[in-house]
């Protein structure tokens, strides 16, 4: 799959842009501010609808306007397709593919599969579950357009059930029957959710173990631990046993939605225990093992975008990520950095082609 253009009105810093790609890399330089990243995640938003790094939609708006709209043109197995988001404040945002807009921008996600590495995927390691949680849920979805519609299912019931629990609360009531609907109906997309992650994890964790001793060179054993109260017991006894910690706080203490990966080395979390370099060879391994796992799940190249990642390496991890992507493996690779002199000696290295863009005004 490659995206052909790329135009901007009103995204971010951009107030009218193009861009016409190179097939294999292209790459942003200039100085920081000038809208190298913006670039990638316009890039981002044609995939996923949304911005990796801003999901509030009149954030992505340029100050001081009050629409943005995104164009891209892709090849995807042999047909064009026009990709455009748009969005308006006070209104929907719509996407369009070959001029018709979706009905829903779940039926989108997936199509135009693409990975990032940035250097907020550091959030993996230092956030909360929910971040991980969110890494896991994106990569399956962009190749499972049922898991998708489950956990759109799951969270909506559970946005309900939180509803009644504080609706009990605010009356002084209960009422187990109303309970009880909304238990069944998370019990039925919480089992496939969870056996989905399960599956999942096992097919990535042995991806993931192999890109991270190519990167690392290293003979520390790393692993990802699937932690789940559905491994405990069966979830409708779960929501029983905490029925009444679910009443006093108004919320739902158990289920899919408290899910979460462990990252570990040597058998201790990283976080606490990897040095930098280990948490950084540990991300892009992430990473890169989730490009694998797309491709081999979907059949196609995902758009590979590399923000700012030269700046975070050592020498000796630049030229093995540039080995890397000099494999026919890799499709189409965008890349950002502050300095035109490095990249361009990085990717004359490369037996590729190459565009550089240089955003400096
Ligand atoms: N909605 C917006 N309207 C106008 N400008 C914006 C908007 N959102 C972000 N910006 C601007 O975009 C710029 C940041 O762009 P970006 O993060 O792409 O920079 P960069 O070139 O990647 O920089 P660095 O090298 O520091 O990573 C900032 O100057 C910021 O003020």
């Amino acid at each position: 799959m490659i995206l052909k253009s790329l135009s901007l009105l009103n995204y971010k810093n951009f107030q009218s842009e193009s861009f016409v790609f190179n097939t294999k890399i292209n790459c942003f330089v200039g100085n920081n501010g000038v809208g190298k990243t913006n670039v990638l995640d316009a890039i981002y938003h044609l995939s996923f609808g949304k911005s990796y790094f801003n999901p509030v939609s009149s954030q992505n708006i340029k100050h001081g306007e009050a629409f943005f709209v995104v164009n891209g043109d892709y090849e995807k197995q042999g047909a064009e397709e026009k990709v455009v988001v748009s969005f308006k404040k006070g209104q929907k945002k719509v996407i369009k593919r070959n001029g018709k807009a979706y009905e829903k921008f779940s039926d989108h996600i997936g199509f135009l599969p693409l990975v990032i590495v940035s250097p907020a995927d550091s959030d993996l390691i230092v956030e909360g579950s929910a971040t991980r949680r969110k890494f896991i849920d994106s990569v399956i979805s962009q190749g499972d357009k049922v898991y998708l519609d489950h956990l759109i299912k799951y969270n909506k019931i559970l946005a309900q059930r939180n509803a009644l629990l504080k609706y009990f609360a605010v009356n002084n009531t209960f009422s187990q029957d109303s309970l009880d609907v909304y238990n069944d109906q998370l019990n039925e997309y919480a089992q496939p959710i969870f056996k989905k992650r399960q599956a999942f994890l096992e097919v990535f964790m042995p991806i993931f173990q192999a890109r991270y001793k190519a990167i690392s060179k290293g003979s520390e054993q790393v692993e990802l631990e699937y932690k789940s109260d559905l491994f405990e017991a069966d979830f409708k006894t779960l929501l029983k046993q905490t029925l009444n910690k679910d009443k006093a706080v108004q919320y739902t203490n158990v289920g899919i939605h408290k899910d979460d990966l462990v990252f570990n080395i040597g058998e201790h979390p990283i976080k606490k225990f990897g040095s930098q370099g280990q948490q950084k060879s540990f991300l892009i391994a992430l990473k890169l093992a989730q490009f694998d796992f797309i491709k081999q799940q979907s059949g196609v190249n995902p758009l590979l975008l590399l923000d700012d990642i030269f700046d975070k390496l050592d020498e000796s991890r630049v030229a093995q990520i540039i080995k890397l992507v000099d494999d026919e493996h890799f499709g189409q690779l965008f890349i950002s950095d502050t300095h035109a002199d490095r990249t361009e000696r990085a990717v004359k290295q490369v037996h590729q082609s190459y565009n550089i863009f240089n955003l400096n005004a």
